[in-house]
């Protein structure tokens, strides 16, 4: 018997399943069928729960989040997978955290620390770059990525533990009316494809503020477009702060069709030690799975 739960981080829903012990044999068939929103559970992403010991990850951090895209391909990290897996850890009583505590979970990315305040998750997604690094920055791209109907636009690479690139578009209207029922094409295409965020900034950019703003969609690899992206605020955050210069601020709230997520950023306009995402994380059912 399997058990398992569906959560949400801003509306990127996920299918947890429990499996501390690494019994599983988790396939991309499995994977599809579950995250399928007709015949399935349905979910953008699915999170197998299991100690990182019984699957061969850092055992530094007693828990891997073993990460999945709807499509069945695997990631390197999902930020707001991140905080729904601390909450259902917490749920389940397999984690104790108290207020402000920190937990190290472990990735493909590597071992990332999550801090609980309440009802608000941080986690720390450790180094950043721009992908072509200051002459990207210099130029503020080093890609073209054409939706359908529009013309090549500029996009700046973002690596965090995985990849992204970064479109700004000039208001909320041409945002809206944005194609992202397919991919987004990027050239010269990444060698393991992109998520690829779009945003529009909301605030004064002629003066510093203290914090950024930007409402944001995105359109993620392995999943379509979903209602937010943890690790894409964080990129279109970092993004925006290189485009803005010195007038850019190292705090921002993002706007994503799902809610509201915000990114605090260190290092300079090219590469960092640290960025850290916070948001919510709702756990909204357990169940058990049917097995035919
Ligand atoms: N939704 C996630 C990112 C999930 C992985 C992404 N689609 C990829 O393939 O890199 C987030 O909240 O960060």
């Amino acid at each position: 018997m399997t058990t398992f739960a569906k959560g949400h981080g801003t509306e990127n829903d996920f299918v947890l399943l429990d499996d501390p012990e690494g019994r599983i044999d988790l396939t991309p068939e499995l994977i599809r069928s579950l995250a399928d929103r007709r015949a399935g559970l349905g979910a953008d992403g699915v999170i197998r729960v299991v100690r990182s010991a019984a699957a061969g990850q850092d055992p530094s951090a007693e828990w891997f989040m073993d990460y999945w895209n709807s499509d069945g391909s695997a990631a390197e990290m999902c930020g707001n997978g991140s905080r729904v897996f601390v909450a259902y850890l917490l749920r389940r009583g397999w984690v104790s955290l108290e207020d402000g505590e920190e937990l190290n979970i472990a990735t493909r990315g590597g071992v990332m620390p999550v801090r609980r305040r309440g009802e608000l998750f941080t986690i720390d997604l450790g180094a950043w770059k721009v992908a072509g690094g200051p002459p990207a920055v210099a130029a503020g791209s080093d890609v073209t990525v054409t939706f359908p109907g529009l013309p090549p636009l500029p996009g700046l690479s973002v690596s965090l533990s995985n990849p992204h690139v970064v479109v700004a578009l000039p208001d909320v209207e041409t945002l809206a009316a944005l194609d992202l029922s397919v991919p987004p094409i990027v050239d010269p295409a990444p060698p393991n494809g992109t998520n690829v965020e779009i945003v529009v900034p909301l605030h004064d950019q002629s003066v510093r503020s203290e914090l950024g703003h930007l409402k944001m969609r995105v359109h993620e690899r392995g999943s379509g477009e979903t209602r937010s992206c943890g690790t894409g605020t964080v990129a279109a955050a970092l993004a925006a702060r290189a485009w803005g210069g010195n007038l850019a601020p190292d705090h921002w709230r993002v706007d994503v069709p799902g809610g509201t997520l915000y990114v605090d950023a260190e290092g300079t306009a090219s590469e960092g030690d640290s960025a850290k995402l916070s948001g919510p994380a709702v756990i909204v059912a357990e169940g058990e799975l049917v097995t035919s």
